[in-house]
């Protein structure tokens, strides 16, 4: 098939491609995760510092408290030297006893500058475990005109970093707190990969990891460059090479340029990586830092426990929102509104058949749906894992069908129509939605159904009103029925028999001159218990017209002359 794709105006020229790695033999393609990483939320330091209005100390300590209960274990917390409102809220929550769990190690990012790092350190006395967390930029045009020095001026600044950490570490802090360090070469994906290593190995030789002694090694993605391929081929190629690496923690650090964040942590992982640092919704600088939520969620998705617990998405959406003053997308994985929404016909007519599916599988293995393999198309997970109810799984709009409307119904009013009588109610619902337009509530399809099938006492409508009836059967089977009834608005008592209540009915009827016939018939039980209701669904033939009664009643057989009247009532519409 030809490309029919002509050359555009965009000034391609300005741009270079990205260089590959050299290491045909990686392995990284056929690895699997199997497990949660490390995770470290830096919504407080490189999600805050990406806001318009920075987080308030209350809202960090909204975040912060959110953070611990979702179950997060590594917090960076901010950037103390920053100004005196990182510096205050690192001291309150050290200060506060019990506002850091004894299992939650906080982090803090500095410059690699003496009086910025002595400033980090200090905020961190009495901490019981605390990272600092140190960066400078190791890229060529960072070297060049942020830094205006050769590789080794570079290397030296991350070498002199480190050593000053450590001093103001033994010098400021006490015994009760267990200290880590953390390096960053800033802007790792435009770093040469010899270099980064070069960097890392100088800092690692001054730090001197070993056992007990971790040092984690952070390669930022700062500007996402890269397919998330070559980013794998770059951790794999690292992981490689790093001496010492079983005492580093080799943590990644995505960022979104691309869109391709995720999927660069993922494959990060599957190249090595232990730890992964972003932000819950994709905050950060520009796209943002990667998404720890839709990562937690894609392991929880695969049957991986991404031990960070989502149960309630709807409430950390609340606190995001709140503490960073924006709005989650509708469309955002796993949280946004419409993403366990479906408006489209054929969307729905599977998610109502893989709804039914599950019911049956499970009733098979005589357990509940919760305890069998999520199998619905178009549906990811269970929205109930995450807190979110069935009710907006299916909308109507003009691009449904007659399975999204069946499934509102089935779903809000436990009325299971069958396959025909879907069809003749789904017409009547897009004769509505091609008339008006915009999408057509739960509440509306339910004004429609009852004014189009059910009687409405307080306005009747129709040939036929019945108030009471008896049916009897004699020993050879035949049912007779006398029913007292409102005929073309004349009090009359219809009898007649049959070889059942329903036929009897259509006897009764002949002898007022309504011709019906019986097409098919269907009933259901609509919930449990002494009280429960039955739903009939009948289709008849009337006259030269084919159409579906229903009715709704205790008694099975009241339910079933209901649907009779619901068909001729609306033959005569
Ligand atoms: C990728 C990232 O997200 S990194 C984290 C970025 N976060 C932030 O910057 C938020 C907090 N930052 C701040 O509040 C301020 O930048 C401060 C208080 C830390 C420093 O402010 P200032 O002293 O005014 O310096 P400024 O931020 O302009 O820094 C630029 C200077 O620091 C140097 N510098 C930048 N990064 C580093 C680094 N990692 N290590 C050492 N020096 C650095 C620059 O070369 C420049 O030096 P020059 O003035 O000699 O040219
Ligand atoms: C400080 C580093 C880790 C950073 O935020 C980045 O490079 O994006």
């Amino acid at each position: 098939m030809a490309n029919r794709q002509q050359p555009s105006s965009m000034p391609i020229h300005k741009y270079g491609r990205y260089d590959q790695v050299d290491i045909p033999d990686r392995t990284w393609p056929n690895q699997r995760i199997t497990q949660a990483p490390r995770w470290l939320s830096t919504d407080l330091r490189d999600g805050n510092q990406a806001l318009i209005d920075p987080m308030s100390p209350e809202r960090k300590r909204r975040m912060f408290d959110q953070l611990v209960k979702m179950g997060y274990k590594e917090i960076e917390v901010g950037f103390p030297a920053s100004g005196q409102t990182d510096f205050d809220f690192v001291r309150s929550i050290i200060e506060e006893p019990g506002a850091i769990p004894d299992d939650v190690t906080i982090s803090v990012l500095t410059q690699a500058r003496e009086d910025l790092i002595e400033r980090t350190v200090e905020s961190l006395k009495g901490a019981k475990r605390a990272t600092v967390h140190l960066y400078n930029a190791t890229a060529p045009v960072f070297r060049r005109v942020v830094f205006r020095g050769s590789k080794d001026d570079i290397k030296q600044i991350a070498v002199d970093g480190t050593r000053l950490v450590m001093e103001y570490a033994e010098k400021l802090l006490g015994p009760e707190t267990e200290f880590g360090y953390q390096y960053s070469p800033e802007i790792f994906t435009d770093t040469e990969l010899d270099f980064a290593l070069e960097v890392c190995e100088a800092v690692m030789d001054v730090y001197q990891p070993g056992p007990g002694r971790e040092i984690i090694l952070n390669l930022p993605a700062t500007v996402e460059r890269s397919t998330p391929s070559t980013h794998a081929d770059r951790f794999e190629w690292m992981g490689r090479n790093l001496t010492r690496r079983e005492y580093v923690c080799l943590s990644v650090h995505p960022h979104n340029d691309r869109g391709t964040a995720v999927a660069a942590a993922e494959l990060a992982l599957m190249a090595g990586a232990d730890r992964i640092e972003g932000c819950l919704f994709g905050q950060g600088e520009r796209t943002g830092n990667v998404d720890l939520v839709t990562l937690g969620m894609n392991l929880f998705s695969q049957g991986v426990d991404p031990q960070i617990d989502f149960s309630d998405i709807d409430e950390i959406r609340r606190t995001w929102e709140y503490c960073n003053q924006m709005e989650v997308h509708p469309r955002h994985p796993y949280v946004g509104d419409l993403v366990y929404t479906s408006f489209s016909g054929s969307h729905q007519d599977a998610i109502k058949k893989g709804f039914d599916a599950m019911e049956a599988d499970a009733a098979a293995k005589g357990v509940t749906v919760d305890d069998i393999e999520w199998a619905v198309p178009y549906l990811p997970i269970d929205p109930k894992d995450v807190g979110r109810s069935y009710e907006a799984v299916i909308r109507v709009n003009s691009q449904s069908g007659k399975g999204g409307v069946a499934y509102v119904l089935k779903n809000d009013h436990k009325l299971d129509l069958p396959r025909r009588m879907q069809i003749e109610f789904s017409k009547i619902i897009q004769a509505k939605t091609d008339a008006e337009g915009g999408e057509v509530t739960g509440s509306d399809i339910w004004a429609v159904f009852q004014d189009e099938y059910l009687p409405n006492p307080a306005n009747p409508w129709g040939r036929i009103q019945v108030r009471n009836g008896q049916s009897t059967t004699d020993t050879d089977g035949v049912d007779t029925l006398r029913v007292e009834a409102t005929v073309d608005g004349e009090d009359t008592v219809l009898t007649g028999s049959g070889n059942g209540p329903i036929s009897a009915f259509f006897d009764a009827l002949a002898k007022v001159g309504i011709d019906a016939r019986l097409l098919d018939y269907q009933e259901h039980t609509m919930s449990e218990g002494a009280s429960a209701q039955a739903a009939s669904y009948i289709e008849c033939a009337i006259d030269d017209k084919v159409l579906w009664g229903i009715g709704i009643d205790a008694n099975t057989t009241r339910a079933s002359l209901k649907a009779v009247v619901s068909a001729v009532n609306r033959a005569a519409r």
